[in-house]
Parts: C-alpha cells; sequence; structure tokens
C-alpha cells in the first residue's frame, strides 16, 4: 500500500541526507521521482544535505497545487514513481492535503521531511497537518545532540550564540552561524532554560560560578 510518511526530527538530525538516500536507491532501480522542496539552504530548485550531496527539485510556491502539479505531470506522460518532499515544515496545510490525496488517488508514496516544531517549540503548520495525516511518523535514528551531550528535541533561533524568542516564524539559516542569526539544537531543559552552548560557556566563565579561594 503507498504511504505518506513523515520523516521528522530537529535541524540537523540528517533528514534531508536521508531523503537524497531514497532518491538514490530508488532510481538505482530504474524509478523516477517527484522532488518537492521549498527554502533549501542552498536555493531555489535544489536538495541539499550538509554531508554536501544535493539534487534539483522543484521549488513550491505559495499557492501551488501539489496534486494538480502531479496530475499534469502525469497526463503530459511523464513518470513520477514516488515523491519526496524536503524542508516539508514550510508547506501550507492544504499542500499537506494535497500530498495525502497523491498518495490515496494517484497511488505514490510519498515521503516528507521536516522540522515539526519552530524555534518557539511551536508546531509548524504544515509539520501539524503531517502528523495530522501521515500513515506514519518516523524518528530519525542518527540523533542530533544538545551541547550538554542529551539528545536535543527542539531547535533554538540565535543571534551571537544566545537564543532569541521573539521574530518570524519562519527565517531560513543554518547551525553554527557564529555572530549571524542562526540555529542550534538543543534538549528540552536546555531549550526552556534557553542555555545555548555559548550562554553555558560563558555562564562556567563568569566570576559569579567560580570557585572562591578561602586564602
Ligand atoms: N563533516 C561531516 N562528517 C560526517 N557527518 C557530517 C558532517 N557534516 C554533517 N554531517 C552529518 O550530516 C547531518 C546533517 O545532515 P542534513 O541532511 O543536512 O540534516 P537535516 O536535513 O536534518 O538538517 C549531521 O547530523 C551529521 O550526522
Ligand atoms: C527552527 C526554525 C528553523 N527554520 C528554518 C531554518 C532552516 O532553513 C530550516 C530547517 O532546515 P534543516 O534542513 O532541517 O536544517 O528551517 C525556520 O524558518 N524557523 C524556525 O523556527
Amino acid at each position: 500500500m503507498p504511504e505518506l510518511v513523515f520523516f521528522s526530527g530537529t535541524m540537523d538530525c540528517g533528514k534531508s541526507t536521508l531523503a537524497l538516500q531514497i532518491e538514490h536507491n530508488r532510481s538505482a532501480r530504474g524509478l523516477t521521482g517527484m522532488i518537492f522542496t521549498r527554502d533549501d539552504r542552498a536555493g531555489e530548485g535544489k536538495l541539499s544535505s550538509r554531508l554536501g550531496l544535493v539534487t534539483d527539485a522543484v521549488e513550491v510556491e505559495d499557492g501551488q497545487d501539489l496534486y494538480a502539479y502531479l496530475v499534469d505531470h502525469l497526463s503530459q506522460g511523464r513518470r513520477a514513481d514516488y515523491v519526496i518532499a524536503d524542508e516539508a515544515q514550510f508547506l501550507a496545510p492544504e499542500q499537506i492535503d494535497q500530498l495525502a490525496r497523491v498518495v490515496d488517488d494517484l497511488a505514490l508514496d510519498v515521503f516528507a521531511f521536516g522540522i515539526t516544531t519552530d524555534f518557539r517549540s511551536k508546531l509548524f503548520p504544515g509539520s501539524q497537518r503531517l502528523v495530522e495525516l501521515a500513515d506514519r511518523v518516523e524518528v530519525l535514528q542518527v540523533e542530533a545532540l544538545c551541547w550538554c551531550g542529551a539528545r536535543a528535541t527542539h531547535n533554538a533561533r540565535t543571534i551571537g550564540g544566545a537564543m532569541v524568542v521573539e521574530g518570524a516564524q519562519v527565517v531560513v539559516g543554518d547551525v553554527d552561524q557564529g555572530d549571524d542569526i542562526g540555529y542550534e539544537v538543543l534538549c528540552r531543559r536546555h531549550h526552556s532554560r534557553r542555555m545555548t552552548a555559548a550562554t553555558a560557556h560563558a555562564a562556567a566563565l563568569s566570576p559569579d560560578v567560580l570557585p572562591v579561594s578561602s586564602s
């Protein structure tokens, strides 16, 4: 049975790498994928992984009907044996409904990849709809780690290494951005305490927490 599968996790846990591996394994067996993405860091119409792999993809636009796009594609006699949708958190809920219809009416597997929650630990609307509709939600096996060594479950947005909680839900960016606006994955404890690697390091160096000499 074709399925809608949502591969979810934090940033930097290997979602795009897995998407590229699924694409590679299927195309090696003569299958043809329809690859959708939106706002990949590598630029428009690209699906990229931090391991350096990249492939071309269809850049999803606001209001685009993904089901109609596939029907049109197939009715022109072109192939699509399965669908990959990366950065699926950026899709609108209606577009997730359209992907579910691709599974049910066109009998294609749809593999969606995305982060579940934003920098305030709130669901992205597209991810919420995926959790509601997916046949399976898969958590990636390679766990990203918080600076403390615990499994990272949350995404923090940072400026100069310090966590911020104000701002737009969507700001395309990467981890390890130095002084720029960026992201860091944290465990829940450190996300709720707003404690990033930089602020934890600064606190450890603070005279307030240094052992006081008795001499
Ligand atoms: N230099 C490296 N050597 C080995 N693995 C790396 C390297 N850089 C990144 N990775 C792996 O790639 C993962 C990020 O993959 P990516 O597909 O870009 O993540 P996501 O799409 O989930 O944000 C990291 O968690 C790490 O496992
Ligand atoms: C937490 C969070 C992330 N984003 C953006 C930042 C990146 O461009 C993508 C996630 O990409 P990845 O391949 O999973 O690393 O999402 C955002 O716009 N808003 C957020 O709150």
